[in-house]
């Protein structure tokens, strides 16, 4: 039977995932902030019901995803987890809140809602979380990006984006400030720090390169399991630089797993 979704957010990464939706599974709510309501309906032209809180929601979606960024992650996260529902999330970032954090995990454990956190835009979360079981000792991360997909961040007021000639890192902190101050390009510095050490021991590095046209993450973990690097080329979406398209792929096997028996 048709499986039903619940999008939050219907951006560029939201457009990009229904758009690979896989089989049996239908997008039949998006939700999207007041001022794009009627933009939205518009484009989807009856494809799926546009709404702007989950009140007006009269049904039970199967799954729903958040493609929305922090915002709206901290908008609709608690009403949807009340509700008993499966929430797949890419906005991790807004987890460096902790008390976010804690009233989510709160409102899953007392609604019966489960929280589900995707890897986005990395790979390589399941062997880190699996070796944080035998204890870590060092987890660095080094984000690097084009300057176009740092444009319009904070990190146009530590460097000047338009003239940068050579690979340059203009931000050093931990997961937890990089999080806050690039909400919509360092989620992933947040996801490392949940699989891995946290927010506060997860050491992050922030590198603009006029010569890529990829979204470079290096992560290099270390602990009593041993040692790994992994370092991902991921293509940028075309319709927003920022966000790597693995991010996306990453929902569209959220909505897989929702619907097969066994998955991995
Ligand atoms: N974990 C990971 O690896 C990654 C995570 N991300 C996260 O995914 C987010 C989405 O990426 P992308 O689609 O490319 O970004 P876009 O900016 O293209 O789309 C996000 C959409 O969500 C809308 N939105 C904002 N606030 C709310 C809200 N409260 N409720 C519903 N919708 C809202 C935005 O509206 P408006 O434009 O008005 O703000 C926008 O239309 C990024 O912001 C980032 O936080 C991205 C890449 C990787
Ligand atoms: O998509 C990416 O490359 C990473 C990203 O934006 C994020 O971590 O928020």
């Amino acid at each position: 039977m048709t499986q039903r979704l619940m999008m939050i957010g219907y951006g560029a990464m939201g457009s990009e995932v229904h758009r690979l939706l896989p089989l049996g599974m239908e997008l039949a709510w998006v939700m999207v902030p007041e001022a794009h309501a009627a933009a939205t309906r518009d484009r989807l032209a009856g494809r799926a019901e546009v709404l702007t809180a989950i009140e007006a929601c009269a049904e039970r979606p199967d799954l729903v995803v958040e493609c929305a960024g922090q915002p709206g992650l901290a908008e609709h996260g608690e009403a949807v987890l009340r509700r008993g529902l499966t929430l797949a999330v890419v906005a991790t970032g807004a987890l460096a809140d902790e008390a976010l954090f804690d009233r989510l995990a709160t409102a899953a454990r007392e609604g019966g809602g489960r929280m589900q956190l995707l890897s986005g835009a990395v790979a390589g979360m399941d062997g880190l979380a699996a070796a944080r079981e035998g204890g870590l000792d060092e987890v660095t991360y080094e984000a690097c990006k084009a300057p176009r997909s740092w444009k319009g961040s904070h990190a146009a007021q530590l460097i000047d984006l338009d003239a940068v000639s050579e690979k340059t890192v203009f931000f050093e902190g931990d997961a937890g400030e990089a999080a806050r101050l690039f909400p919509a390009n360092s989620n992933v510095a947040a996801t490392i720090a949940l699989a891995g050490v946290g927010m506060r021991d997860t050491r992050v590095q922030l590198i603009v390169d006029p010569a890529t046209r990829r979204n470079t993450h290096r992560i290099h973990a270390k602990g009593r399991f041993g040692e790994f690097t992994i370092e991902l080329n991921g293509h940028p979406l075309e319709s927003n630089p920022k966000t790597s398209t693995l991010a996306a792929l990453s929902v569209v096997r959220a909505c897989r797993q929702a619907l097969e028996p066994v998955s991995f």
